[in-house]
């Protein structure tokens, strides 16, 4: 069986693009982009998340080691980029295709305006059958409001362009249930249905070149499979990849997609660092939460209002641990939701159609 997908996100990592020696892979960018060609061909749309600029700019210039690590970054990849795209765009051209770079930052996600901006634009591109290649602008972006890494940043890409699959190119052939050196570790094939706790078997250290991690991929995949897109982690150094993963036909790592969310959901699913306010539910409240009925959150299951927010803003729901449960938006500010608290009969704080839960 091969995926059918139509609108397909892909991820390549740093170390695919990356030779041993920290210079850029050339012959493997050629030939990711002949498959990406060849996938277009079929009359698919593709959107390419690129990491690589700052392996880029470091082929390029040397730096004193008296900057830190973010003036290093910040000078890194604004050279760096500059080659990055140059590349892509040049083999793109000679399969007759146009690519263009979307550089954004964490900030362009927060409000729905600007998340509504940005897509947009993807979404014109794609109607005039260019390939955007999205990187994160990490020229301008303040370290603290950076993504974790760009499979944070495809998630996002995915589910706010609505594509039916992520394919995340990575240097090992996807998560395996232990150290992918050790012997007798496998990879996982499928992950389904329930949660996962991969820290369990995935070791917090990364690649070479990469800034996230495995740890980072496998919970982005679960997100984003929750929300109805399939997402599937893969080995970009190997040959014809892509076209193995869409037929079906390499060993890989596969996160079963839930039913579609709205694009509202999908939005809330990545705004927890941009949240505003949050409250505290009680038991009751948790399990008709997180059921599979659709349900609001009423006043009667709050417990405490944590931190103060306004009507529109995007709150945390968290239960009696302080866990996050959920996330939504306000139907009113808190100094009403306090007033409320505990009391029947009373609108929902957040509707269901604004309401995000965590799986
Ligand atoms: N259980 C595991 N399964 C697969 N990879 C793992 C696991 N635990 C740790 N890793 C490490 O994660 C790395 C890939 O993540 P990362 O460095 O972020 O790559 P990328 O640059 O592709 O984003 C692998 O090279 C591997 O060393
Ligand atoms: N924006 C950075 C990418 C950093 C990053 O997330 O790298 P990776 O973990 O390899 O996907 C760059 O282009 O160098």
């Amino acid at each position: 069986m091969s995926f059918n997908y139509q609108r397909i996100v892909i991820k390549i990592g740093s170390n695919v693009l990356t030779q041993k020696n920290g210079l850029p892979d050339l012959e493997r960018i050629k030939h990711l982009v002949g498959q990406i060609a060849a996938i277009k061909k079929q009359g698919k749309e593709v959107i390419l998340v690129s990491s690589g600029a700052v392996a880029s700019g470091r082929s390029l210039i040397t730096i004193s080691e008296k900057y830190d690590a973010i003036a290093a970054r910040q000078l890194l990849a604004s050279i760096g980029q500059v080659k990055l795209i140059n590349t892509y765009a040049n083999y793109f051209e000679s399969f007759g295709i146009l690519c263009s770079q979307v550089l954004v930052t964490r900030e362009d996600f927060r409000d729905r305006m600007h998340y509504l901006n940005m897509k947009n634009c993807l979404d014109l591109l794609l109607q005039h059958q260019v390939i955007p290649v999205v990187n994160e602008n990490d020229v301008v972006s303040v370290t603290e409001l950076m993504f974790t890494d760009n499979d944070e940043l495809a998630g996002l890409i995915a589910s706010m362009l609505n594509a039916q699959a992520l394919i995340v190119l990575t240097n090992v052939d996807g998560i395996y249930n232990g150290d992918p050196n050790a012997e007798g570790s496998a990879v996982i094939e499928e992950v389904a249905g329930s949660v996962v706790d991969f820290a369990e078997f995935v070791s917090s250290g990364k690649s070479q070149f990469g800034r996230g991690g495995m740890i980072t991929k496998s919970t982005m995949s679960q997100k984003t499979a929750q929300l109805g897109i399939a997402v599937h982690i893969a080995n970009g150094t190997r040959e014809n990849i892509l076209t193995d993963v869409l037929d079906n036909n390499v060993i890989h790592t596969r996160f079963i997609p839930n039913k579609t969310a709205s694009g509202k959901k999908k939005w809330l699913a990545h705004s927890e660092k941009s949240a505003v306010g949050s409250v505290q539910v009680n038991e009751g409240a948790k399990t008709a939460l997180v059921s599979n009925k659709a349900t609001s959150l009423l006043p009667i299951g709050i417990v405490d209002v944590l931190t103060d927010f306004k009507k529109g803003d995007i709150i945390k729901l968290v239960d009696d641990s302080h866990k996050l449960i959920g996330l939504g938006i306000a139907e009113y500010g808190s100094d009403k939701a306090r007033e409320r608290i505990g009391q029947k009969n009373q609108k929902p704080l957040v509707h269901y159609d604004y309401l995000y839960l965590q799986g």
